[in-house]
């Protein structure tokens, strides 16, 4: 029986499970000194380095919360999961699957070098900045308006409101945004974008990554992938269950930058990380005789802006490897 899980005669009550993510919360904090704040993004700067905090949404209904709960921001790379959910909702998986590649590069999520030492034949993944950007790309609109609009319906139609972008966030990173104009260049160069596209794109791309939300927003999205798409209290696919299945593997492999593999070895089930601090963790329902708490699968935010040094919340990761041990959440 794992710590954390219940006694056979204890009932798994929100209340008990509150304690014990409250403790592992508090335990976790220490952690959020040993990281940074991001600094080729200025703005983000103005993070608080101290805050930690999670949201676990379950298929069930039940949501536990703990920590620092309220403060909003912005999404940074979790939009490629929803951008590439998109683009394959729009143009089809394999017109999608044609234009960016499924591997992990084992590189910088903002990484040039590996582009041209490997000689690509097309970006690794859709989660590593110059396969996000092709994505973009590949939206349909001739605007980020028109672009942004269906992401922003997906948002919408899971979360039941409209996420606004964050301009000052927008404007900071459009001011700086130096290595992705090289991605952006060296994409031209080599024919995975258009020229004219370009500067349509990078603004889209930096507009996604500054649509803001909560945790528990970060949390409701997560589950929604755990249940393969499907809002669990209305039966509506919102979508795709092969498109959901297919991020889903891609966070596993690819959803921590470099540390992927560490990730999915240590901690065992897909996750998705952007450099505010964000990360959403997903539990897909497992089958398991044990009384442990969200069989029927959650999604898990986390918020913690002090990163290592792949670009990932250094506290959030932690707490998110002990709740997994803990629950026994690993999908393997
Ligand atoms: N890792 C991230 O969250 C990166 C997103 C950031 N907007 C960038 O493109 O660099």
């Amino acid at each position: 029986m794992v710590q954390g899980a219940m006694n056979q005669n204890t009932k798994l009550t929100k209340d008990w499970l509150q304690n014990y993510v409250d403790d592992w919360v508090k335990f976790y904090w220490k952690h959020t000194k040993e990281g940074e704040l991001p600094s080729y993004i200025p703005i983000l700067q103005q993070a608080n380095k101290n805050h930690l905090g999670i949201s676990i949404m379950g298929t069930n209904g039940v949501t536990i919360e703990s920590g620092d709960v309220d403060i909003p921001f912005t999404i940074q790379s979790i939009s490629k999961v929803f951008t590439f959910i998109v683009a394959c909702m729009q143009r089809g998986v394999s017109y999608v699957l044609d234009r960016v590649d499924v591997e992990p590069t084992g590189e910088a999520f903002n990484s040039i070098m590996h582009l041209e030492m490997k000689q690509i034949k097309k970006p690794f993944n859709p989660f590593v900045n110059a396969g996000a950007i092709t994505v973009t790309s590949l939206l349909t609109g001739k605007t980020s308006a028109e672009k942004l609009e269906p992401l922003l319906q997906l948002l919408e139609n899971i979360l039941g409101y409209r996420p606004a972008l964050n301009i000052d966030v927008f404007q900071s990173e459009m001011q700086t945004s130096i290595r992705n104009r090289a991605i952006g260049y060296y994409l031209v160069e080599t024919g995975y974008l258009e020229s004219d596209q370009l500067e349509l794109t990078l603004e889209t791309y930096f507009k996604q990554c500054s649509i803001e939300i909560s945790l528990k927003d970060l949390a409701h999205l997560g589950m929604i992938l755990a249940n393969d798409g499907k809002d669990p209290k209305t039966g509506t696919e919102l979508i795709p269950k092969q498109v959901a299945r297919l991020a889903k593997s891609l966070m596993l492999t690819c959803g921590m930058y470099d540390a992927s593999g560490k990730f999915a070895a240590y901690v065992g089930i897909p996750a998705k990380s952007g450099v505010s601090g964000g990360i959403v963790a997903i539990a897909p329902p497992r089958a398991r005789e044990e009384n442990l708490p969200f069989l029927e699968g959650c999604g898990i935010g986390v918020y913690g802006p002090a990163l290592d040094k792949q670009g990932n919340s250094i506290a959030g990761i932690k707490l998110i490897r002990h709740i997994a041990k803990q629950w026994d959440l690993s999908i393997f």
